[in-house]
């Protein structure tokens, strides 16, 4: 089974792929350049990205939005974590969480069209900012918090660890996971309507 991916995060490819392919899924990478609301929840703008890559014409696709959310600051940085980490990146992060709660997590959102039907599933991880972040921190393609979030019931950072381990701890791998058996359903079902 294929099944196309909107991103143009590396990161998030790579991950849907070493997820999905347990699964039989093929992830193909398709990236393009969708815009995104800078407000809401994150399933509102996952929901705005799958309007989006219909009214292209695709059908068959992915795609995924995520944030991160600290504790000290009320729904913040949330849907606008991209943008906020392209402007002030990890001095920016140092100076806001400094003497602040440390407490952080992850929500995510994936939503996928196939044959005209939508699946929507979401997931979160909560865990804590590295405390103090280093000076020589280098950021993992396409996911910056990886370096400086700690899972809850670790002590290591997400970037520490083995691809199995941190997908334990991924609200990605989560929720393609759902979406995986919703998929396999689908596929179930449409091949009884056609052999009935
Ligand atoms: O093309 P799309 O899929 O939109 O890719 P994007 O990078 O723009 O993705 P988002 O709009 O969902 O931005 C979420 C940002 O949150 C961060 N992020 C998302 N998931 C992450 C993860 O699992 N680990 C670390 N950082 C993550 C990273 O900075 C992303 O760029």
């Amino acid at each position: 089974m294929k099944l196309q991916f909107a991103t143009q995060n590396e990161g998030k490819l790579a991950e849907a792929k070493r997820v999905l392919s347990r699964f039989g899924i093929d992830v193909i990478g398709l990236p393009v350049d969708l815009w995104e609301p800078s407000s809401g929840e994150i399933q509102t703008v996952t929901m705005e990205k799958l309007r989006q890559i219909r009214r292209m014409g695709y059908d068959r696709v992915m795609v995924d939005d995520a944030g991160i959310f600290f504790a000290a600051y009320d729904h913040f940085p949330g849907v606008l974590t991209k943008r906020v980490f392209d402007r002030i990146g990890y001095r920016g992060v140092r100076k806001l969480l400094e003497g602040e709660d440390r407490t952080a997590w992850f929500e995510g959102c994936i939503a996928v069209s196939w044959d005209g039907r939508t699946g929507l599933f979401s997931a979160r991880t909560s865990g804590r900012i590295l405390d103090p972040i280093p000076d020589d921190i280098r950021p993992e393609a396409g996911l910056p918090f990886n370096p400086i979030f700690i899972p809850d019931g670790e002590t290591r950072v997400l970037a520490a660890m083995t691809p199995e381990e941190q997908m334990k701890h991924s609200y990605r791998s989560r929720a393609l996971e759902q979406m995986a058996e919703w998929l396999l359903n689908q596929q179930r079902e449409g091949f009884h309507l056609f052999s009935r």
